[in-house]
Formats: structure tokens, C-alpha cells, sequence
């Protein structure tokens, strides 16, 4: 067994711009040309990355679209490169199973952004499996503006807030004290047995906590997504007997299938603390895959520019320690599965190549290189029998 180890880190969102099919993806019926999160936060203040940017960020964001970020753009001294996108959603699966060697071989379901948006045998099903006489919602929403405008409703009536976005989403948002956590995660799981099958991508439990005027999601959401249409880096790294650990909503990405150990955490400051846990103790020829959520959902989506940038500021010293932590022999790779870029209109994703930046190797420009070609990179260092479609670029 190698003595090797990896450590696989997506920045969930982090997208450097580029996607050459981004004009059909959307956001409120605008297409996604043209959007590139990192770029455009650092064109509206200069982002301090000393480390991402010394790996090769300000370069792969110039490869991958020709913008230039403000604050962005030492020579590199890591892996550096972009990566582009074959499967046909801008969502979190598609992005990271096809980062793990399997691109999505089916179009998703996606909801109509009407009212309802969902049929009314679908809305009859999920309120008769959540015990209510019907769903409120329906439609597509972002959420905390739905759970605030419906919140006070929800707590009269009992009844379910259903939403979706332009993702293959059904999402379940409930008072986590009156309707209960553990009804919430049971009614996810039927309706993820019923939409499944239609190729709805994930049921999201959205508990939320407070009253009126001061509802607040709580850190207890929960993703029912369709498992992996075929066997993941993780799949195989277990198969070969190596440890592989799960850091932050991994499991749930993958169905939980190929993870020897969760590392779940209430925010990304927990789930730093236990990435940098594992620098120290994760033994040789593991596996360690984690997801940074919070660039996402606390700031892409809520298009907040200046708290993306503090939050990519944060992170960069969470990457900083981690490479101080590392061994020769360690192969780390920082790269992201869709963009959400914050000065962009709507709510949604937005469809972007993503860095790859990786130390281990020296400098090292790896190009254009495609999402599979990370999972069968981690699977060459690890020493691991060969992972999908993609080509190691080690
Ligand atoms: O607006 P919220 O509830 O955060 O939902 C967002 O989170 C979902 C999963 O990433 C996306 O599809 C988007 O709808
Ligand atoms: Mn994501
Ligand atoms: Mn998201």
C-alpha cells in the first residue's frame, strides 16, 4: 500500500467564469454568459488569497476566461489549471460526481418556474405523506425569502413550505420545534423515494427555527440525493481498502456509498477544524474529500459580494494551514463544482469552469483539463485502479 494520501477540497461554488456552453444555463431567463464568481468579486474589491493565488488561482482564472481579478495573479508554484464541465446541470451531484469519475449520463428533472411548480398528483403525494391536508409554496423561491413570507402561514396550518430552483431540487422547509426534525427527515425520505425515480436530483430538509419576523434556518438540513450511476473515486479507494474520509455534506452527495468515516459539522469553521484533524492523522493511502458549503449557501445565492470575499479571505488561511500540515508524499487539490457568482441577477448557480490547484507536484500547469481528470489524478497518486472517463493530468 502507498504510503501516499489525498486530500480532494471543494469549494463549493467557487467558479472561475469561462463554461463555453454557459449560454445554456440560466438564471431568471438570462443566460449565464459571462459570469465568473471569483472574478467579479475581485473586481469589486481585490481579494488577499495569498495562498490559492501562490498555488495558481489569478492564473487559472485568466486560462479559464481571460478576466483578470484584482489582487489575483502570482506566478504559480502549484498544480494549477481550469476545469470544465460535461454533464448537463450546474448543480452539486453533477459537479462532484463527475470531479469523482462520473459524469451524469441523464437530464434532471427540473420544475417549471410557475405556480405550482410542482403537478398536483406530486403536491397530493407529499402532503399525504406528511399527514397535512396540503403543501404551501409550490413554486420557485429562494430560501429564507420563502420561509419568511410563508413562515407564519406554516406554523398556522402545519402544512409543509415546498420550493425548487433551476436546480433538480425539491426542497422541505419546516419549523424544526412544531413540525419536528425527525417527521421532517422521515417525509424527505419518502418523497426522495417517490421524485427519485423521475430524476429529481435531491429533497433538501430545510428545518428552520424562530417566529415570525425572525426565522433563521438551522444547521440541521439534511440531502436526500440519487445515488451515483456508477462507482465514484470513493467507491473505489473503499474497494482497495483504503480509509476514506467524508468531510462536511459529502455523504450526503454520494448517497453515503464508498465513505468509511463522516466529519460533519454545524459550519465550515467546523469542518476546517476537522480537514486539518485529518492533515495530522489520516493514514497513508487514504482518502479525504470534503466540501466547503458555505460560499454557496450563506453568500452565492444570497448574492452577498462582500460576504463571499471575507469568506474566500477565511478560507485561504484554512488552506494556508492545511499545506503547512501536509507530507511529502501528499497530494492536495482545491477546486470547486459549479459557480454562483454574487453580482450576477437571480438566485441560482451559475455555470463556470472551476480552479484546480493542487500541491504536491511543484509547479505544474496542467491547462484546460475536464472535471473527470481530477478524480482520475487522486486515483494515479493514490495508486488506485483507474476512475472514469478522465485522464490524469499528474
Ligand atoms: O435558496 P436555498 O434554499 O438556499 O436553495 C439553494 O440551495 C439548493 C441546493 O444547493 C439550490 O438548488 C438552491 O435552491
Ligand atoms: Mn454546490
Ligand atoms: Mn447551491
Amino acid at each position: 500500500m502507498t504510503d501516499r494520501r489525498a486530500f480532494l477540497i471543494v469549494m463549493d461554488s467557487v467558479g472561475i467564469g469561462g463554461a463555453p456552453d454557459a449560454a445554456g444555463f440560466f438564471n431568471d431567463d438570462r443566460p449565464d454568459t459571462g459570469a465568473n464568481t471569483v472574478a467579479h468579486i475581485a473586481q469589486t474589491r481585490p481579494l488577499a488569497l495569498p495562498h490559492l493565488d501562490a498555488l495558481g488561482l489569478g492564473a487559472a482564472i485568466r486560462l479559464a476566461s481571460g478576466a483578470v481579478a484584482p489582487g489575483l495573479g502570482a506566478v504559480p508554484q502549484g498544480i494549477w489549471g481550469a476545469a470544465t464541465e460535461v454533464s448537463r446541470g450546474k448543480d452539486t451531484p453533477s459537479g462532484h460526481w463527475e470531479i469523482a469519475g462520473v459524469p451524469v449520463p441523464w437530464d434532471w428533472h427540473y420544475f417549471p418556474n410557475t405556480r405550482p411548480a410542482f403537478p398536483a398528483e406530486w403536491s397530493e403525494s407529499i402532503a399525504r405523506a406528511a399527514g397535512t391536508d396540503g403543501i404551501l409554496g409550490n413554486e420557485h423561491a429562494s430560501g429564507t425569502e420563502i420561509v419568511a413570507r410563508l413562515g407564519a402561514e406554516h406554523l398556522r396550518l402545519g402544512w409543509p413550505i415546498c420550493y425548487t430552483s433551476a436546480d433538480s431540487v425539491l426542497q422541505i422547509a419546516v419549523h424544526e420545534g412544531v413540525f419536528g426534525l425527525e417527521r421532517l427527515y422521515r417525509l424527505c425520505e419518502d418523497v426522495a423515494a417517490m421524485v427519485h425515480p423521475m430524476r429529481v436530483g435531491r429533497v433538501i430538509a430545510r428545518p428552520f427555527l424562530g417566529a415570525e419576523g425572525s426565522f433563521a434556518r438551522t444547521p440541521n438540513r439534511r440531502d436526500y440525493a440519487i445515488a451515483p450511476p456508477g462507482p465514484t473515486l470513493l467507491d473505489i479507494a473503499q474497494q482497495a481498502g483504503r480509509e476514506t474520509h467524508a468531510v462536511g455534506k459529502i455523504g450526503d452527495i454520494f448517497s453515503h456509498r464508498g465513505i468509511s468515516q463522516l466529519h460533519k459539522g454545524k459550519s465550515d469553521a467546523d469542518l476546517a477544524g476537522h480537514l486539518l484533524a485529518l492533515a495530522d492523522e489520516a493514514r497513508p493511502g487514504s482518502l479525504t474529500f470534503a466540501n466547503f458549503v458555505e460560499f454557496d449557501s450563506l453568500y452565492g445565492h444570497r448574492r452577498d459580494v462582500a460576504g463571499y470575499a471575507a469568506a474566500l479571505e477565511w478560507f485561504d488561511g484554512v488552506a494556508g494551514a492545511l499545506i503547512a500540515r501536509l507530507r511529502p508524499g501528499d497530494l492536495a487539490i482545491f477546486t470547486a463544482d459549479h459557480g454562483n457568482d454574487p453580482t450576477w441577477g437571480g438566485t441560482d448557480h451559475t455555470r463556470e469552469r472551476v480552479p484546480v490547484l493542487g500541491w504536491g507536484y511543484g509547479a505544474r500547469a496542467v491547462g484546460k483539463v475536464g472535471f473527470a481528470d481530477i478524480g482520475a489524478s487522486v486515483a494515479v497518486h493514490l495508486g488506485l485502479p483507474a476512475v472514469g472517463p478522465g485522464r490524469s493530468f499528474l
